[in-house]
C-alpha cells in the first residue's frame, strides 16, 4: 500500500478508536502529514505497525475525585492519567486542572508529550494527567484537599521509574507541594523524583519554575539567529500571563526584546514601555488577580476586556496560554501586521490552518513539541539531581537548558534539510521524534 494510504489508514483507525476527541484527532493529524518521508525511508517500521502503536496509549487511567469545600459540600470530579509511550523512559509530563479536561485533552497532550520529550534527547517516554476541577475561586484549604483526594488514588499508578508528573495550567509549585505531600504520607517513602516542579527546600530544582518560558524565548534567539537576525529592537506579543508566559517575557527582556503585550481568559494588557514584570509578578504569582489588575497599576498601560491579544502589532509572537488560541483569522492579523518569527510556549495553540498560513507567508513557525520542550528537559534535570541527591546552581543549570534549546532547534533545521523541507521547523521536530521514539520501539520488540 503506498505510503499516505497507508497513513490515511492509521488516521482512520484513531478517528474510530477516540470517538469525538478532536483535539487528540487534531495532534495526530498534523504528525502524520509529516512522518510520510521519514515511514518511507524506514521500511522496518512499517513492519512492526509503529505508526499505529505510537498512536495508542500504553494506559489510559481514569479514576473519582472526591472532595469537599469549606461549606461542607461534597464535590466529584474526574482524574485521568494517560501513561502515552514508556519507549525512552519513564513516562513523564504535567497535570492540568481545568474545567475543559476531558480524555481527548489529556490524550492530545500525552501524545505531543510523547515526541517533544524525544526531542530533548533525555531518557524520558510521555504522558499527561490532570482533572475538569477548577481551581478558579478556590481556597488554599480546598485545593489542598482536592490535592490530597487526587494523589490518593493517583499514588498507585506513579513512581520515579514508573510515571514522573509535574505542572500544567492551573497545577504550579503550591499543587505539586500538596500532592507531593499526601504521596509521601501514603507510602511512607521520600521518594523525590516522583514530582517535577518540587519547591527548592524539598527537592525542586533552579530553573525549573523559569525553564519552559526562558526556554521558549531561548528557541526564538536560535530562530532568530538562524535568519541572521536577534531579538534587539523587536516588538513581541505574549499570549497568557501564567509561568509559561511569565518567564518568557522575562528572557525576552534580557534578550533584548520588548513584550508589549499579555493576556488572561478575560482580556489583554497592552504596555508600550514593556510589560513591568515585577507588577505582572505580583498580580499573577502572589495575588492571583485577573490582567486588569495590571492597567490598575501601570499608569501609562491600556486593558482590552474580552478580546484575544493578536490584533497587537508585532515582530514576534509567543503564543503561551492554551490550546488553540490562534486560528486562521488570528494568523492572517499576525502577518497583516508583520510578525515574522511564530513560536509555542503553550502546547498546540495554532490550529492546523494557522500553521498553514503562516508556513505559506514565509513566516518562520516553531511548535511548541520544540520549542517549549525546556519545561520538560529542565524536568528531567531535576529527575537527575534527586537520583543522585544533588542541587545544582542556577547558571549551571540555565547552561544546560540553553544547550538542549539550541540542541532542539539545530535538530529540527538538519531534520527539516535531510528530507528535503528546509526552513519547516514542523517536519523537522516531527521526524526527528518519531524516529528516535519508532527506534527505541524496535529496539524493545513486541511489547
Ligand atoms: N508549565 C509548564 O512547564 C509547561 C506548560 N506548557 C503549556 O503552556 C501553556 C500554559 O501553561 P502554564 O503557563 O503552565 O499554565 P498557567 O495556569 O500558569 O497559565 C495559563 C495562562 O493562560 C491563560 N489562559 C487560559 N485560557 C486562556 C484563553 N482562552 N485566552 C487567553 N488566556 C488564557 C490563563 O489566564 C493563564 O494566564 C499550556 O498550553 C501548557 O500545556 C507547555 C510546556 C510546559
Ligand atoms: O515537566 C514536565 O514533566 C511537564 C511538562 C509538560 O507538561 C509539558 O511539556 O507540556
Amino acid at each position: 500500500m503506498p505510503i499516505h494510504e497507508r497513513l490515511e489508514s492509521v488516521y482512520a483507525e484513531v478517528l474510530a478508536r477516540n470517538p469525538g476527541e478532536t483535539e487528540f484527532h487534531q495532534a495526530v493529524r498534523e504528525v502524520l502529514e509529516s512522518i510520510g518521508p521519514a515511514v518511507g525511508k524506514h521500511p522496518q517500521y512499517a513492519d512492526a505497525k509503529i505508526v499505529s502503536r505510537i498512536c495508542e496509549p500504553e494506559r489510559q487511567i481514569i479514576f473519582r475525585v472526591p472532595w469537599e469545600d469549606d461549606r461542607g459540600e461534597i464535590h466529584i470530579n474526574r482524574g485521568f492519567r494517560m501513561e502515552f509511550n514508556s519507549a525512552l523512559g519513564p513516562y513523564k509530563g504535567g497535570l492540568r486542572f481545568h474545567p475543559s479536561v476531558y480524555l481527548g485533552i489529556v490524550k492530545f497532550l500525552g501524545f505531543e508529550q510523547v515526541f517533544k520529550n524525544a526531542l530533548t534527547g533525555l531518557p524520558i517516554g510521555g504522558g499527561k494527567g490532570g482533572s475538569d476541577f477548577d481551581p478558579k475561586g478556590k481556597s488554599d484549604r480546598e485545593i489542598m484537599r482536592f490535592c490530597q483526594s487526587f494523589m490518593t488514588e493517583l499514588h498507585r499508578h506513579i513512581g520515579e521509574y514508573t510515571d514522573v508528573p509535574a505542572g500544567d495550567i492551573g497545577v504550579g509549585s503550591r499543587e505539586i507541594g500538596y500532592l507531593f505531600g499526601q504521596y509521601k504520607r501514603i507510602t511512607n517513602r521520600y521518594e523525590s523524583g516522583v514530582l517535577t516542579g518540587k519547591g527548592l527546600i524539598y527537592g525542586g530544582a533552579r530553573v525549573r519554575t523559569e525553564a519552559t518560558g526562558y526556554g521558549t524565548a531561548f528557541f526564538v534567539n536560535e530562530m532568530l539567529a538562524a535568519r541572521g537576525d536577534s531579538f534587539e529592537g523587536k516588538t513581541v506579543v505574549v499570549s497568557g500571563s501564567g509561568n509559561v508566559a511569565i518567564y518568557a517575557i522575562e528572557k525576552v527582556h534580557q534578550l533584548g526584546g520588548r513584550v508589549v503585550a499579555c493576556s488572561d481568559s478575560s482580556g489583554y494588557v497592552v504596555d508600550e514601555k514593556g510589560i513591568d514584570l515585577e507588577v505582572l509578578k505580583e498580580i499573577k504569582e502572589v495575588r492571583r488577580e485577573r490582567i486588569s489588575a495590571y492597567a490598575d497599576a501601570v499608569s501609562h498601560a491600556r486593558y482590552v476586556e474580552g478580546q484575544q491579544v493578536w490584533s497587537v502589532p508585532c515582530d514576534v509572537a509567543m503564543p503561551c496560554a492554551t490550546q488553540n488560541e490562534i486560528t486562521g483569522k488570528e494568523a492572517e492579523t499576525l502577518v497583516r501586521n508583520g510578525c515574522t518569527v511564530v513560536a509555542e510556549g503553550a502546547n498546540m495553540p495554532t490550529t492546523p490552518e494557522g500553521v498553514r498560513l503562516f508556513q505559506e507567508a514565509g513566516v518562520a513557525f516553531g511548535p511548541g513539541k520544540a520549542a517549549n520542550a525546556g519545561g520538560v528537559a529542565t524536568s528531567a534535570l531535576e529527575m537527575q539531581q534527586n537520583a543522585s541527591r544533588d542541587s545544582w546552581s542556577f547558571e549551571y543549570t540555565e547552561d544546560r537548558l540553553e544547550d538542549i534549546m539550541r540542541d532542539i532547534h539545530t535538530r529540527c533545521l538538519e531534520t527539516a534539510d535531510e528530507y528535503g523541507m528546509p526552513g519547516n521547523y514542523v517536519a523537522g521536530a516531527n521526524i526527528a521524534a518519531y524516529t528516535r521514539v519508532a527506534d527505541a520501539m524496535l529496539a524493545l520488540g513486541l511489547v
